[in-house]
């Protein structure tokens, strides 16, 4: 078992990564007074029995699976059902699931008699980022994520067992978010994955350890050093600017979140070679995105001046300008407002 110990301005906490290794939650859930399990349908029908045979007493409450979970209804009803159950302040809040269950769970935790304490219990792979850090949020139909809180959790536990039923599109999502964090934070990272990394249907166990246990140690480093990304935890957000409009547009869930990362990501790196002058050979990595099966064009049903909208309404704009994270280098982030007409111009270049 790997472990990375995350320490923010308001807590300190330990991500557990490994196979088999459910069993650590036994310890952590003596001390509360009730345990409530926020889930996915489709989580549940293939998991949660390997959670309820070990804590039969725990309550349950199953979400639609994906980005619906991520709403304000599912989120009244979440806190309507820990009122019914009388959950208190000395409850806790499991989040079973991906980044959608997480956010959700995280947010009800949040807010539920002003905090209670959760765990994540992450079963993607995208979730080696979601679940790290405590941005916890539900989506409004004018944005990605609008609604939501900065929130550490208690633990995360991450049983890589949980990962082999992922199919194909969620694993190529989720990776788009470790190719990120080499992108932003490590060019030997990031060349390492290059140039051993051809496909992603054959990841093992000890590959797959490997690749989350670094990307949750690149993005400890920012989160530790800026919890509540007044600064450099913005660059997190690398493809975000274009990924969240996008996925907006399609209407929260048509693309996942990694597919639409990875639009922004390309189209970012496009940006910072225009106005940075990066040197980062971005043909190659095309071919290599491609190889793994990532597309990157942006949908040809999806107008510039909608998406645009969408992205000066992102929430690291201050003046009504999109703002992105670009790179001058491999490794090497800042932030920059960026003119429309360049934006348009990099959009039709990009655009299916
Ligand atoms: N809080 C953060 O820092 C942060 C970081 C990155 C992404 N996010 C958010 O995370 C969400 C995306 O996360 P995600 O990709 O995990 O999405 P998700 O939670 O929607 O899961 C993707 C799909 O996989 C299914 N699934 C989950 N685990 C499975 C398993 N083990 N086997 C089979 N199917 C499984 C889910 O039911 C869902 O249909 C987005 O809402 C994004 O905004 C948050
Ligand atoms: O943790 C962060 O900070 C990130 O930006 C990580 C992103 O991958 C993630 O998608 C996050 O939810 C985006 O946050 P938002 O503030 O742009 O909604
Ligand atoms: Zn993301």
């Amino acid at each position: 078992m790997e472990k990375v110990d995350i320490c923010t301005a308001s807590k300190n906490y330990s991500v557990y990564i490994g196979p088999d290794i459910i069993h650590l939650l036994s310890n952590s859930l003596a001390e509360y007074t009730k345990v409530m399990i926020i889930t996915d349908e489709t989580v549940s029908e293939l998991h949660i029995g390997k959670i309820i045979e070990q804590f039969p007493e725990l309550i349950v409450y199953t979400t639609p699976s994906g980005e619906k979970a991520k709403t304000f209804q599912i989120y009244e009803d979440c806190l309507s059902f820990a009122l019914k159950h009388g959950l208190d302040r000395k409850s806790v809040i499991l989040a079973f699931g991906g980044g959608a269950v997480g956010d959700l769970a995280g947010f009800v935790a949040a807010t539920y008699m002003r905090g209670i304490p959760f765990i994540q219990i992450p079963t993607t792979i995208l979730a080696h980022d979601s679940a790290v850090g405590g941005k916890v949020a539900i989506n409004h139909s004018l944005g990605k994520n609008m609604v939501g809180a900065f929130y550490q959790p208690e633990m995360v536990i991450y049983d890589t067992n949980f990962l082999h039923s992922l199919p194909e599109r969620q694993v190529r999502s989720g990776f788009a978010e470790v190719i990120k964090h080499g992108l932003i934070a490590d060019p030997i990272f990031l060349q390492e994955l290059m140039e051993n990394l051809s496909s992603l249907n054959h990841l093992n166990n000890i590959q797959l350890s490997n690749y989350l246990k670094k990307g949750i140690e690149i993005k400890s480093a920012f989160v530790s050093k800026d919890e509540k990304e007044t600064g450099i935890r913005a660059y997190l957000n690398f493809g975000h600017t274009l990924g969240h409009a996008i996925e907006a547009k399609a209407d929260f869930g048509k693309l996942t979140h990694g597919e639409s990362v990875m639009c922004g990501m390309v189209y970012a790196l496009i940006l910072s070679n225009n106005i940075l002058g990066l040197t980062f050979d971005i043909q190659s990595f095309i071919q290599w995105i491609e190889k793994l099966g990532y597309k990157w064009r942006i949908p040809s049903y999806m107008e510039f001046d909608t998406l645009y909208e969408l992205m000066k309404r992102d929430k690291k704009s201050t003046s009504g300008k999109p703002a992105f994270v670009l790179l001058k280098e491999i490794g090497k982030p800042m932030m920059m407002e960026v003119e429309k007409s360049l934006l348009e111009d990099t959009f039709y270049k990009l655009s299916e």
